[in-house]
């Protein structure tokens, strides 16, 4: 019989006990029947008991498995394959929403049939899932899979390519994957590539001997020898000049450098990441960047959404800017206020999220953050096209409450053109649009 009575579960929690990870204890029908006492300090809460409920419950306040509520479940993986598998997940813990990577194995019977999983938990620090006066937040499923991603890479010294728009927080990013590799205790050096004039950037990358040019009065070590035992981060690597490029690929390939006007081969040590907000691919299709130098920075690319692709994680990421910028203020935002912001575009992604609530403080003097204190752009209807950019989506009844009601209200038509263009009856759309209005 494959079942749970033929294993001594007391034997694996005796020897879970002792783990300084988080581990429980499951059936194959999702029961906790054992946790360690790391796991009861971390996750346990007294009013909470979770021995003999479903870990979908206590981990995310579920009523079904993960999977059949649109996420991974690893337990399906791990039975299917008899192997481990691991996945990001948030969790529900008594100081609300984290991160976790968690670890499922499946334990087998002498038939070879799956009994009962040990599940894995170790905290993820490199991302908040609660509002967080510094570093990375997010939560939403886009978010989540780029940390997932981060975080599978970071122990290795594989280079990773982060890409995506303008603001979407590459650099906060690269910052969140070197202080989670094991070359954090090393440097972190940033090289802002579009910033560097092709005059310098071989000498400001590779340092220079004293007299190899006019004005060199001393020897300077460049940046790949400051970035020893760390991390190097080429941000927007797109605009390298193609001159430059065979620099790179030669550092990047033989691992090897010479300073501007000297003679000795240093070897470097360093982790690479770039990041661009540049179509690579296109540009080494119209031979702009160099296709050898591409296929050696691309080997683990992480795309970064844009905000408007993350809009559940606005009102996150609100909060957390206005602790971040606080000095000393706690302050508020009204919901009609938040509404519009989960309603725009934000083709300047997280940065003009931040410069627009820096705007609205100023207008609000009480410490209460209303509409009228947003730019005008945000108070106009954002649908359609606008300067080149696709502002906007076609409307969706699915959008969230907060997001549809924002939409509405900025609607110039008719409440029958408004129905129209969502696709329900005009019905519909009034007993919703009221079941809203009388909310907060
Ligand atoms: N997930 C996030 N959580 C909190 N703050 C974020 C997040 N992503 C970005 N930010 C903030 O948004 C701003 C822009 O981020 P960052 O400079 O990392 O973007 P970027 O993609 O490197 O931009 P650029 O391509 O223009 O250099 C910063 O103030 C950063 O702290």
């Amino acid at each position: 019989m494959s079942s749970i009575q033929a294993l001594p579960v007391q034997a694996l929690l005796s020897f879970l006990e002792h783990e300084p990870q988080p581990a429980i204890v499951l059936d194959p029908q999702y029961t906790i029947l054992a946790a360690n006492s790391a796991y009861r300090r971390q996750f346990g809460a007294l009013e909470q008991p979770f021995l003999g409920r479903k870990c979908f419950q206590v981990s995310h306040g579920y009523e079904l498995p993960c999977d059949q509520a649109g996420e991974h479940c690893p337990m399906k993986k791990a039975s299917e394959a008899r192997a481990p598998d691991r996945v990001l997940h948030i969790h529900h813990t008594p100081r609300g929403p984290e991160h976790v990577d968690v670890e499922l194995r499946p334990i087998l019977d002498a038939g070879q049939r799956v009994i009962a999983f040990v599940e894995r938990i170790a905290t993820v620090r490199s991302a908040s899932a609660r509002p967080s006066a510094e570093g990375l937040v997010g939560q939403g499923p886009a978010f989540t899979a780029a940390l997932a991603a981060l975080h599978r890479v970071a122990p290795a010294m594989l280079p990773v390519l982060l890409l995506g728009e303008s603001g979407t927080g590459k650099e906060l990013f690269a910052r969140a994957l070197h202080e989670s590799s094991p070359r954090s205790a090393g440097p972190l050096v940033v090289v802002d590539c579009s910033g560097l004039p092709e005059s310098l950037f071989e000498s400001e990358l590779f340092g220079h001997e004293k007299g190899a040019f006019t004005g060199a009065l001393h020897r300077k070590p460049g940046l790949v020898e400051t970035a020893r035992g760390g991390t190097l981060f080429l941000d927007e690597i797109g605009d390298v000049p193609l001159s430059m490029q065979v620099k790179l690929l030669r550092l990047i390939e033989s691992g090897s450098f010479r300073r501007v006007g000297g003679l000795e081969t240093l070897q470097a040590d360093f982790r690479l990441v770039a990041a661009t907000h540049k179509p690579l691919a296109t540009l080494v299709e119209r031979e702009l960047f160099r296709a050898d130098l591409y296929y050696r920075i691309n080997a683990f690319p992480i795309e970064l959404p844009a905000l408007r692709q993350r809009r559940e994680d606005i009102p996150l990421l609100v909060q957390s800017i206005l602790q971040r910028s606080g000095g000393g203020h706690r302050w508020r935002i009204q919901a009609e206020a938040m509404a519009l912001l989960q309603a725009h575009a934000w083709p300047g992604n997280i940065r003009e999220l931040r410069n627009v609530l820096e705007r609205a403080k100023l207008f609000a003097d009480d410490g209460l953050i209303r509409p009228a204190a947003l730019p005008p752009a945000l108070l106009q209807p954002a649908i359609g096209v606008r300067g080149g950019l696709s502002l906007e989506a076609a409307p969706d009844w699915r959008w969230p409450d907060a997001r549809l009601l924002a939409w509405a209200r900025a609607f110039p038509g008719s409440r029958a053109e408004m129905a129209r263009q969502l696709r329900v009856s005009e019905r519909s759309l009034y007993r919703r649009l009221k079941a809203l209005q009388s909310l907060p």
